[in-house]
């Protein structure tokens, strides 16, 4: 049986022969591309399990490339490849999601491991996945506290309801595992999940993305594409960010929802479609309705089962579980088995706010866990990380023993922080004095589990 299908990228003619020569033996099957529009012309045809990217080609750049595949909503393995790679390139495409960044020379031993261990996860994941669908269970929602347990019930109401479901809830408090959850214990578990972050697809996209587009609709458009409508097909479309869809596309979906009809770009072809769909926010969509940035006819639409998750300093009951939970997961991941909190240094997590809900929790978990050089997390453990924000802002940004990883990442939230307060909480006029699309500062404001305008957590 072919261990899978590799789609190899590279200028170098020499290496796309060693490459393609030595993961055939070992069972692959290979195919190559010698630049940007050769592999996404390769990509747009048939689906490959994995990808090996050059960053500097002729045509384009790799990293590139691997955000264009993210933002189609492809999840597709990618190892990059380079002989001179900048830590910037690095970083980015560790943030696209990158399984790896391999130097050249490439040692095909490692390469090889890289590969196999790759497989081995993400079929282990799609199993886990199938079986999850199976037997309608979702990634688990933690917590015991009254309001986890009405949001239980009403999860199972919605699942069993086929009207569009309005989840709103500040960042981090889990309303894409609500969603998720929604479609498992739904009719349409066995149809596709399909998700658009709204936010995050610039808004010249955002129509292709969501309605598909006719080959040569426009410059790029060199296929005939599906959109997420016609993905969900059969199953259940996951609007997230719906509160920051740009007016001109809220009349669209405004139309599609009472029609259930799309038309793809350039496209003349009515096609139905047959998608539940359920939409999150975490903006206060009433005063964005209120202020002209969203249209009330579609919050009508949507608002069909609205469901509200509280954040997570109003149900604290839930902190020492979730922590836990992310605690045996984080050591899991980091190899260190055995470690625990004490009373105290539990006690300081559960008195803290956070702002970021459950994602900053489980952030907090994961730096807790490199940074705690024993296998007790006390007190001052837990108080140096909540702190290490604020040691940042103060310019005390070296700290020994403290991985580089985190360093920069306290650096860049204080960084962000500090911009946001200074154009008064606005995103838009903050990306533009960073000199970033705006999307790209959700995306780093939801990595790095921070809040966002108006008081909202942004993180991630
Ligand atoms: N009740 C919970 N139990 C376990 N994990 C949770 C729970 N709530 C949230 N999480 C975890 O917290 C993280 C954030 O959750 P999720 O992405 O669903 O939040 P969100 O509200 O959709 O955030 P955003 O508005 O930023 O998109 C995820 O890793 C999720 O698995």
């Amino acid at each position: 049986m072919p261990r899978g299908h590799v789609l190899v990228l590279d200028d170098e003619r020499a290496i796309l022969t060693t490459l393609q020569k030595a993961l055939s033996l070992e069972g692959y099957t290979v195919d190559v591309a010698g630049g940007v529009g050769v592999a996404e012309e390769k990509l747009a045809k048939r689906s490959y399990d994995i990808a090996l990217f050059d960053v500097s080609l002729p045509d384009g750049d790799g990293v590139e490339l691997l955000q264009r595949i993210r933002v189609s909503g492809s999840e597709l393995p990618v190892v990059m490849m380079s002989g001179h790679a900048t830590v910037d390139a690095a970083v980015r495409a560790t943030r696209l999601g990158a399984i790896d960044f391999l130097e050249k020379p490439l040692s095909t031993d490692r390469l090889l491991l890289v590969l196999e261990n790759t497989l081995r996860l993400v079929r282990a994941e799609a199993e886990a996945k199938a079986l999850r669908t199976q037997t309608g269970q979702v990634g688990e929602l933690i917590g015991e506290s009254r309001a986890m347990l009405d949001l239980r019930e009403q999860i199972a109401r919605a699942a069993k309801a086929t009207a569009t479901v309005f989840v709103t809830g500040e960042r981090g408090t889990g309303k894409e595992l609500v969603a998720r959850a929604i479609h498992g214990a739904s009719k349409r578990a066995r149809g596709p999940l399909e998700k658009m972050n709204c936010a995050a697809v610039p808004s010249e996209l955002i129509e292709s993305e969501m309605f598909g587009h006719e080959a040569g609709a426009f410059t790029g458009a060199t296929k005939q594409r599906r959109g997420k409508f016609e993905r969900a097909s059969g199953g259940t479309l996951f609007l997230d960010e719906v509160g920051d869809m740009p007016l001109a596309m809220q009349a669209k979906l405004l139309r599609v929802l009472q029609e259930r009809e799309i038309e793809r770009v350039g496209g003349h072809e009515t096609i139905k479609v047959d998608v539940r769909v359920v939409a999150a926010t975490n903006r206060d969509i009433e005063a964005a309705c209120r202020e002209g940035q969203f249209r009330p006819d579609l919050y009508d639409r949507l608002n069909v089962l609205p469901l509200s998750l509280p954040p997570l300093r109003a149900r604290r009951e839930d902190v020492p579980q979730l922590a836990r939970h992310f605690l045996a997961l984080a050591t899991q991941a980091n190899d260190r088995p055995g470690m625990a909190f004490t009373d105290g240094g539990m006690g300081v997590l559960v008195a803290y706010s956070f702002p970021g809900n459950v994602r900053e929790l489980r952030n907090i978990i994961e730096r807790l866990v490199i940074l705690t050089p024993d296998e007790t997390i006390d007190e001052g453990d837990v108080k140096v990380c909540l702190g290490g924000q604020q040691a940042a802002m103060k310019g005390g940004l070296f700290r020994p023993g403290v991985p580089f990883r985190v360093l920069a990442e306290e650096a860049e939230r204080a960084i962000l922080e500090e911009a946001l307060g200074h154009h008064g909480g606005q995103m838009a006029a903050t990306a533009r004095g960073l000199g970033l699309e705006r999307s790209h500062l959700y995306k780093k404001f939801k990595a790095l589990g921070l809040r966002g305008d108006k008081g909202e957590a942004e993180d991630e």
